[in-house]
């Protein structure tokens, strides 16, 4: 079941076109994600999802819902992490927690969200006083403390320390198996490959590929190099004959053999039937960053 639809979003800030023609689905209970360069209309995108900033072309649908115009359920269903979550200085992270979630009906306990996100020692400090990862943290808190169909996360994990992000991933599986359906902006190439099921890459405010994080790799290059050191000499010809090899190398005293399918399991039996061990085995394959390169042209910022 489609729950988000964008359709040829388009949104200009002045003369500059920001996003140009942007569309695609998000389906109930998936995590997508938005990659793409500074500047690339990411975050106007999700602005437009949210019901923040007006499309000026296009269509948008969240739960069959116009995010502008349309009913006032939408709060009830979506929230939203802002990239910049600005609270009055002076508020204190329990209040917080408090007021948003005097403002739904079907609130979480914010306790336990505060419990999971770290925060449960900083209840009583105002927001002047977190650090910047603790902030980003309660932005994450706020924006599911209403229970939400759907969540929108624009760079949940940026200035936080590694444990702190792989805690933030723990949480958004969490949710994500509890049915919310995420749309998240990031930057990380791992956190995109962990958490996302489908990524939009987008840059210059065009979608440049949709695809599952494996599916875009396999644009750019389904091969996969295995090295290893053969523990007795091996007829090169017989790896080369391999289905789907396409290279067999010497390099050292290593073998590179490349090849497309599932090259690791064909060419170890192949070994396994001549009694030949393979030691020191690495297999390399084109990541995600390489694809995010090829595709974009541009180096990732993480
Ligand atoms: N309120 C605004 N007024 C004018 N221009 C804006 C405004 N907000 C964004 N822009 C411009 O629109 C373009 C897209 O910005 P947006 O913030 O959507 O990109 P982004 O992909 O999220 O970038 P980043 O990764 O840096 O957050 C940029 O050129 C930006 O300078």
């Amino acid at each position: 079941m489609t729950i988000i639809e964008v359709d040829n979003l388009v949104k200009r800030y002045g003369d500059h076109v920001a996003v140009n023609g942007v569309s695609f689905t998000v389906d109930q209970g998936e995590i997508f994600g938005i990659l793409g360069p500074n500047g690339a209309g990411k975050t106007t995108t999700v602005e437009c999802v949210e019901g923040l900033r007006t499309p000026d072309g296009g269509s948008v649908r969240v739960h069959g819902i116009d995010p502008h115009g349309g009913t006032g359920e939408l709060p009830h269903l979506l929230g939203a992490q802002l990239q910049t979550s600005e609270l009055p200085d002076k508020l204190r992270v329990g209040e917080a927690m408090e007021l948003y979630a005097s403002f739904y009906r079907h609130p979480a306990d914010w306790r336990t969200l505060i419990d999971t996100l770290n925060l449960t020692d900083k209840i009583d400090t105002q927001f002047r006083r977190l650090s910047g990862g603790q902030k980003q943290r309660l932005s994450v808190a706020l924006a599911l403390v209403g229970n939400p169909r759907v969540a929108v996360l624009d760079e949940l994990t940026t200035g936080l320390d590694p444990v702190a992000r792989r805690d933030t991933w723990d949480l958004v599986e969490t949710i994500r198996d509890q049915g919310v359906t995420i749309l998240m902006v990031t930057h990380f190439m791992e956190e995109a490959e962990r958490l996302c099921d489908r990524l939009a890459i987008i840059d210059g405010g065009r979608v440049v590929a949709i695809d599952t994080p494996a599916g875009l790799v396999a644009r750019v290059d389904d091969r996969k190099r295995v090295r290893f050191r053969p523990s007795a000499p091996v007829d090169r010809a017989v790896l080369a004959a391999i289905p789907g090899v396409t290279a067999v190398e010497r390099a050292g005293g290593q073998l590179v053999v490349t090849g497309t399918g599932n090259l690791l399991l064909a060419l170890t039996s192949t070994l396994a039937r001549q009694r030949i061990v393979a030691e020191d085995l690495r297999v390399e394959q084109t990541s995600l960053d390489d694809a995010y390169v090829a595709l974009t042209g541009r180096p990732t910022s993480s």
